[in-house]
């Protein structure tokens, strides 16, 4: 399928900090893409060159196979949404929402049909009459979204749009973003430093470090397979072992084996990870097992947080047991229990 959007070899400097280093990606119609990453990586700068804000200082922006790289912001066929989207103040909702299509001068009865049709699917239809300072916080985050997308781009960019609220607010609204986003058929590019949102949401997440792309995949292959130590370590838990390799095998500090999965082309610093999930108690299934004492449990409702002390690291080994599994064992602090999991389960990254 031909992409709808398409970044050759992207940069983007600010006299000598360079703040987009060489990211090439496509991303596809009615797809629902993420760009994620820490603090100063790069996602806003690469958001304000797709909506032009910016221009990059060498490679291409491609929409349907055209160079828009130098197109100002206003004739690209998108539209960008801010976490401080500012509503008019002294507007009501429908007011807001029609500002744009007003604005473009459309017909009284269509602008009156399509800001119905979008306070239907923000579900704010018994609201219209109201101003902004009489609505949550979350509920002006939905006529925002209603704003940018009632004049129906093509693409529809969103920079951190849940950032300001609470936390259950936000599971709500991601969930909504997605139904909407899946509704209306549009392509969602998304920026967010919060990991879980990405997963929670994206079709596919771009995970950028220092300006350079490092993995561009769907959530679980991110999650199962990640591209390298700091995308393991930046999406979700992960128990990490430092290990020894000796050509043969991978020995951790203790000299035990360390069965896995190695990929090729390893040097003698390396290290194990492993997803806390990963982590059994049926010990005797798997190729990898150790003893350890639980110094710390912690109880989630969905499941038991334990940590493990043990010989193979420094660091106590996080292990997440289902409700199920938690009761079928109970367990206490102090306890003596034996890990296991599966080699296959052993990701192996360069120190
Ligand atoms: N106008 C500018 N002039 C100089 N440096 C800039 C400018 N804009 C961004 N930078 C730098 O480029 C890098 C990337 O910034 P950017 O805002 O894209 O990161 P980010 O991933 O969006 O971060 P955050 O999550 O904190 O918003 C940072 O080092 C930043 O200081």
């Amino acid at each position: 399928m031909k992409p709808l959007l398409s970044l050759w070899n992207v940069e983007k400097r600010f006299g000598t900090v360079r703040a987009v280093n060489g990211v090439s990606l496509d991303i596809r119609e009615n797809e629902f893409f993420a760009l994620l990453g820490a603090s100063g990586s790069g996602k806003t700068t690469l958001l304000r060159m797709l909506a032009g804000f910016e221009t990059p200082t060498s490679g291409a922006i491609l929409l349907d196979g055209k160079d828009i790289s130098h197109t100002p912001p206003n004739l690209r066929p998108l539209n960008l949404m801010f976490q401080s989207y500012a509503l008019f103040p002294h507007m009501t909702v429908a007011q807001n929402i029609a500002y744009g299509l007003e604005m473009e001068r459309l017909p009284k009865a269509e602008i009156r049909d399509r800001v119905a049709e979008m306070l239907a699917t923000i579900q704010l239809a018994p609201l219209a009459a109201r101003k902004p300072d009489q609505l949550s916080g979350g509920q002006r985050q939905r006529v925002a979204l209603a704003r940018a997308l009632v004049k129906r781009p093509r693409l529809l960019l969103l920079d951190e749009p849940l950032g300001a609220l609470d936390k259950k607010l936000r599971g709500e609204m991601q969930l909504e973003l997605k139904r909407i986003q899946h509704d209306f058929g549009i392509t969602f590019i998304i920026v967010t430093h919060d990991q879980e949102e990405a997963l929670v949401m994206a079709d596919r997440i771009a995970i950028l470090q220092n300006g350079a792309l490092l993995q561009c995949a769907p959530p679980r292959e991110v999650y199962e397979y990640p591209a390298s130590r700091f995308a393991a370590e930046f999406i979700g838990v992960m128990n990490i072992i430092p290990v020894h390799h000796d050509g043969q095998s991978l020995r951790a500090g203790d000299g035990s084996v360390i069965h896995a999965e190695r990929p090729e082309g390893l040097g003698p610093q390396a290290v194990a990870a492993i997803r806390p999930e990963r982590l059994r108690l049926d010990a005797q299934l798997h190729e990898n097992h150790l003893s350890g004492r639980i110094t710390a449990m912690a109880y989630h409702g969905l499941d038991l947080q334990i940590h493990v002390d043990t010989p193979i690291s420094a660091r106590p080994l996080m292990c997440r047991l289902t409700a199920d599994q938690a009761e079928a064992r109970p367990l206490s602090i102090g306890d003596t229990v034996t890990l296991g999991w599966d080699a296959r389960d052993t990701r192996v990254f360069p120190a």
